[in-house]
């Protein structure tokens, strides 16, 4: 067990999927694992494992933001052994061509900062995907039909932006969406030798103003954490 996870040795598996919301982890561990078991609900971060094609699983909640996930992501690397760790999460869109309900593979994530600022100081690090579960990701997105975008998104400390200059600036310059975790889980992981990925389903758009139904969320979602999981084990 640590200060966050209630978890006993072993039950956390090498690969962790790792949605913001804990709600959709367990959605998420019903629906594709088999025999999925709670393994943590400290402050109601539920964390589940099972398996998918006979392989060990995780999906475990990150929580909203950067310190958050921060937090898990070196509990589960550190104190449980982690390996592999993908976001799947929803991020809202930053250009005209990425459309509701499309997904993002996270090539690397543009920040104003993040919790590992203080540890990096005047270095301008550049988070990155793990190249592997980057084009595996690619590619099992490619065998199931699902059109994914690949390439820089933006991970913010905020949700109810300030900052319209900033988001043209990105727009400009080619960034694909906006979320709030990415960063720091490919920082944390690069930090202790794990493989990171973030799978992305666009929920909301910055420029057309569009939102995607509740009632349709669940099966847009699925086709991340679908991805997620043929990549880890590609
Ligand atoms: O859908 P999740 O994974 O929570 O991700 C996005 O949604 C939350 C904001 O509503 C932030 O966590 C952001 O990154
Ligand atoms: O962080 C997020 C997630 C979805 N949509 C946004 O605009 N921001």
């Amino acid at each position: 067990m640590t200060v966050h996870i209630g978890a006993q040795p072993g039950d956390i598996a090498p690969t962790v999927l790792m949605p913001g919301d804990p709600y959709r982890a367990r959605w998420a561990a019903e629906t594709f694992l088999k025999d999925a078991r709670l393994v943590n609900e400290v402050r109601g971060m539920l964390g589940y494992t099972g398996t998918w094609n006979g392989n060990p699983v995780t999906i475990h909640g990150s929580g909203m933001g950067m310190p958050s996930l921060s937090i898990y992501a070196n509990e589960l690397i550190r104190d449980y052994g982690a390996k592999t760790l993908i976001r799947v999460g929803s991020a809202g869109a930053m250009q005209d061509h990425v459309k509701i309900r499309d997904v993002v593979l996270a090539q690397t994530a543009t920040t104003l900062s993040t919790p590992s600022a203080g540890i990096f100081r005047e270095l301008n690090f550049a988070p990155c995907a793990d190249f592997g579960l980057l084009a595996a990701a690619h590619r099992v997105a490619g065998d199931k039909g699902i059109t994914t975008h690949v390439g820089n998104i933006y991970s913010s400390d905020v949700f109810y932006d300030e900052r319209p200059d900033l988001t043209e600036i990105m727009t400009r310059h080619g960034v694909l969406c906006v979320e709030m975790e990415a960063a720091e889980l490919y920082n944390v992981c690069a930090r202790h030798g794990a493989r990171a990925l973030a799978v992305l389903t666009i929920s909301d758009h910055l420029i057309t103003h569009e939102a995607l139904p509740s009632s349709e969320r669940e099966r847009s979602f699925g086709e991340m954490i679908e991805i997620a999981l043929g990549a880890a084990f590609a």
